[in-house]
């Protein structure tokens, strides 16, 4: 079982630039693994941190190449990089359902063995699933604090929600009631005083719940996985929350991933592939 490699004995700003710099180096590896100048022509470009080196990396790359791409936001901090690096803008509303982009780049807080991962710890999700749903791979690109054996035990801030905000309230009470652990309204201080609004209008829920468990977890004998004494399956848990009227969409990116859908057939959420950046400048590859 793969761990994050610790660096707490390090110094805090030597820490910080660790982890620019491991964001950095998975970031470039992903696009230079991933990303092919003379085939692909719609790029999907996620939101984060991490994302600002795919772009980085993608603008480096040859002009007459990516000017014959597309790149398709998945939210307003992605569409201003891909502005301001002079590279073509699409989006996702003028895609034909029928057609997939080539290949997205996105980042995650937690990825676990399986590459479920959890998103929208900086209040993007939704564009972004409709943005990896859409692509024929989805590459996500991480630091090493990132990776998992379980989501939820990295990641202990709660999976995020989006909520209608008229719903908010009943939505924090179903979740206590699936299990979660003092589910929360994300809010804005210090920089916005009330909740945090999304690129889509709705609010967010952080809803910490116990580790989720991997089917194999069940077929090991681990106790639970449907909700028993709090502790759900991602799966499980994933499909309960998207039927509670008021959710939006969760932070849970689960399922299959581009390679394992047959074709004609959507709804691929989860990386062909994740890409972290380690402390000691190498860069680690989960492949799916
Ligand atoms: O809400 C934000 C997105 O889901 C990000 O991709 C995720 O939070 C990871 O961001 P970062 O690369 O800054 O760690």
């Amino acid at each position: 079982m793969a761990m994050a490699t610790s660096t707490s004995a390090i110094p805090a700003a030597e820490q910080a630039e660790l982890i620019e710099l491991s964001k950095k180096a998975a970031a470039y590896q992903a696009v230079k693994d991933h990303l092919d100048p003379a085939a692909h022509r719609l790029v999907g470009i996620g939101s984060g941190s991490t994302v600002v080196y795919v772009v980085d990396a993608i603008a480096a790359l040859d002009r007459d190449a990516t000017s014959r791409m597309l790149f398709f936001p998945t939210g307003d901090q992605s569409r201003g990089l891909i502005e301001a690096a002079g590279l073509p803008l699409g989006s996702v509303s003028q895609l034909p359902v029928a057609a997939k982009l080539d290949v997205c780049f996105d980042g995650a807080d937690e990825v676990d063995e399986d590459l479920n991962l959890i998103k929208g710890g900086g209040a993007c999700l939704f564009q972004e699933k409709i943005v990896a749903t859409a692509s024929r791979r989805f590459v996500c690109v991480a630091d090493y604090r990132k990776l998992s054996p379980r989501l939820g035990t990295q990641w202990k801030q709660g999976i995020p929600i989006e909520v209608l905000p008229l719903a908010a309230k009943r939505v924090l009470s179903e979740l206590e009631n699936l299990g979660a652990l003092g589910p929360q309204i994300r809010q804005g201080l210090p920089k916005k005083a009330g909740p945090v609004v999304t690129d889509n209008s709705m609010w967010l829920i952080d809803a910490p719940f116990k580790p989720l468990l991997l089917p194999r977890d069940k077929a090991n004998g681990v106790q639970g996985g449907a909700g028993e004494d709090g502790l759900w399956t991602v799966d499980a848990l994933a499909d309960q929350l998207i039927r509670i009227p008021g959710i939006v969409e969760h932070g849970l990116f689960y399922g299959k991933n581009g390679l394992e859908v047959k074709a004609g057939e959507g709804g691929a959420q989860k990386p062909v592939a994740a890409y972290f950046g380690m402390a000691d400048g190498s860069v680690q590859v989960r492949n799916a």
